[in-house]
């Protein structure tokens, strides 16, 4: 059997005063924890919840969080994570898809639940941090008994998160008992001498989404670390409890350790305790692992990938790392690089290679991946199930949607997502390249690259910058170096930025726009919305658009 829940009460069993999570100064056993989570399987087994049923989690970071979840498993319930930040439409929609029939929320978040409750199945609202109207408290909907672990075979449904839909409705991905048990021991095996008690993993990612919930909170859990939530990321807070509580482990998208790299005062934090540090999410611009590096002086390890594979497939080991690569893919998974007509891809010797001197379409396929992570499927969306999986050999590939290629040392290397992928006068251009040499610009702190609705090419290339300047919150006039931190040039301007590109990329690949902005639109998991900055273009909000935001 593979299942988190019994790995879990094994951990506990094994280490029952080690602390399971630490939250503002408070401490939870792992004995505490797990009593909690039989306490909270009590209150739903008494609220009506049979095994299968939908329980919604719509929290940000807190330890309630983390009992709601393992609580739910333990009663064989199906976890439905929902985004904090998300408004009615949003819950709405993953509320309604899902047949949720209980919900645990803040009490601040209970009136967004009830203004589109009707629409719903929900019966229950457990409510955290305060009474609210139509809701129980948290503390109050706990049982008394401690019911055991309800049975569920490997193949049924544990959580269902929803891609954040980028692409239309956000679509319900089923995870199995095996996916999230698997993954997290994958996940925990990363860290050198693999991750156990002692560890103390800082929870910046959030818990709703498949990247927090695995790499970071199930891995600790599962391996006996301690976990320690952080409602919301602030790069501040983020340094100064590392240096407090001595944390070992940090897993986090590329825009924190970009953030990271542009706090004035980091160098005054002390990292030493950091064993593992890992970027997953979105790709990592290589000049902000080389900043990062440079700065902190410790390597910054990536991995991929997604929701559907529950999520990571690759990783580069510390034992074997390509910087620029995805690294190798877990043991257990399978992975290929595939054609149009499903044939896999020819190799490159050695990777990564030049991407301006290469012809990309000669030696680029989509990732697939098969393996015990790989979802069991969408829920409710058959025709989407058809589009995303190929049966061969006795194997069930799942198409990943990214574009990429493979070398014979087994590194894979992602190009960027397809539907990211730009079309201009009959080029294809790659956005990730572009915002890769814009990260080699001393006087930009971040960057995207969208293609924009163009009468003549059909779409043209435009870059969003986030000067230095901006970033580090003042201005220096002409760029300077101080203390090894570059002072950045409040004076750079579009026309630098478009020429810097123009002398590098060709000529077609070139940002024929330019635009400087504070920051950029991102999801809470790190991703530039880029169906925002398109929108920039007609005027449209991103909220008038047919996308939904993360
Ligand atoms: N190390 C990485 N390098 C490049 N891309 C990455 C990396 N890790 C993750 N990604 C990108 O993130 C994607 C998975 O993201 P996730 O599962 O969070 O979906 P999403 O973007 O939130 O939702 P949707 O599928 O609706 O767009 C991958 O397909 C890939 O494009």
């Amino acid at each position: 059997m593979t299942n988190l829940v019994t790995d879990v009460a094994s951990t506990v069993d094994k280490n029952p005063e080690a602390t399971a999570i630490a939250y503002d100064g408070q401490e939870l056993s792992y004995e505490a924890f797990w009593s909690r989570t039989g306490k909270f399987a009590a209150g739903l087994d008494a609220a009506g919840i049979d095994p299968g049923d939908r329980v919604g989690i719509y929290l940000p970071n807190l330890p309630q969080y983390v009992v709601a979840f393992h609580g739910a498993l333990r009663a064989g319930a199906v976890v439905v994570p929902m985004n904090p930040q998300y408004k009615s439409r949003e819950i709405g929609h993953l509320l309604s898809d899902s047949g949720a029939e209980l919900v645990v929320t803040l009490a601040d978040l209970v009136p967004v639940v009830e203004s589109v409750r009707e629409e719903t199945a929900v019966e229950t609202v457990v409510s955290v941090g305060g009474d609210a109207d139509g809701s129980i408290a948290f503390e109050e909907f706990l049982g008394e008994s401690e019911p055991s672990v309800v049975e569920r075979a490997d193949d049924d449904v544990a959580c269902q998160p929803y891609t954040s839909g980028t692409t239309g409705q956000p679509k319900g991905v089923l995870l199995t008992h095996r996916n999230l048990a698997s993954n997290a021991r994958m996940a925990a095996d990363l860290a050198p001498d693999g991750t156990g008690v002692g560890d103390r993993s800082i929870g910046v990612l959030p818990l709703f989404h498949i990247y927090g919930m695995t790499v970071t909170m199930n891995a600790a859990l599962f391996s006996g670390a301690a976990y320690y939530p952080l409602p919301e990321w602030d790069a501040q807070t983020a340094l100064s409890l590392i240096e407090n509580e001595e944390l070992t482990i940090m897993q986090g998208v590329p825009a924190m350790f970009n953030d990271l790299v542009n706090q004035p005062n980091a160098d005054e934090f002390d990292l030493s305790t950091l064993r593992f540090v890992n970027s997953g999410g979105s790709s990592l611009p290589i000049e902000v692992l080389r900043r990062f590096e440079e700065r902190f002086g410790f390597p910054l390890y990536e991995g991929y990938g997604l929701t559907e594979t529950s999520p990571v497939t690759h990783f580069n080991m510390p034992d074997a790392r390509r910087v620029g690569s995805i690294g190798h893919t877990l043991d257990g998974v399978d992975a290929m690089i595939v054609d149009t007509d499903f044939e896999p891809v020819e190799r490159v010797s050695e990777g990564p290679v030049d991407e301006g001197e290469t012809d990309l379409d000669a030696i680029t396929g989509e990732l697939v991946v098969a393996g015990p992570n790989v979802m069991k499927g969408y829920h409710d969306r058959p025709a989407a199930n058809e589009e995303v999986f190929t049966e061969q050999d006795g194997q069930r590939w799942f198409h990943t949607g990214d574009i990429g290629y493979w070398d014979e040392d087994d590194f894979f290397y992602i190009v960027d997502r397809e539907k990211h992928m730009i079309v201009t006068g009959g080029y294809n251009v790659y956005p990730r390249e572009v915002e890769e040499l814009l990260f080699e610009h001393p006087d930009v702190a971040d960057a995207a690259v969208v293609g924009i609705p163009d009468e003549r090419r059909g779409e043209t290339v435009k870059a969003f910058v986030v000067p230095a300047s901006a970033a580090s919150g003042g201005s220096s006039g002409e760029g300077t170096e101080s203390d090894g931190v570059p002072t950045p040039d409040a004076d750079v301007t579009e026309d630098e930025i478009r020429e810097f590109c123009l002398e590098r990329l060709a000529e077609y690949k070139h940002p024929r726009e330019v635009a400087f902005v504070d920051e950029l639109p991102r999801t809470t998991t790190g991703k530039v919305q880029k169906f925002e900055l398109r929108g920039h273009e007609d005027g449209a909000t991103g909220e008038e658009s047919e996308e939904v935001a993360e």
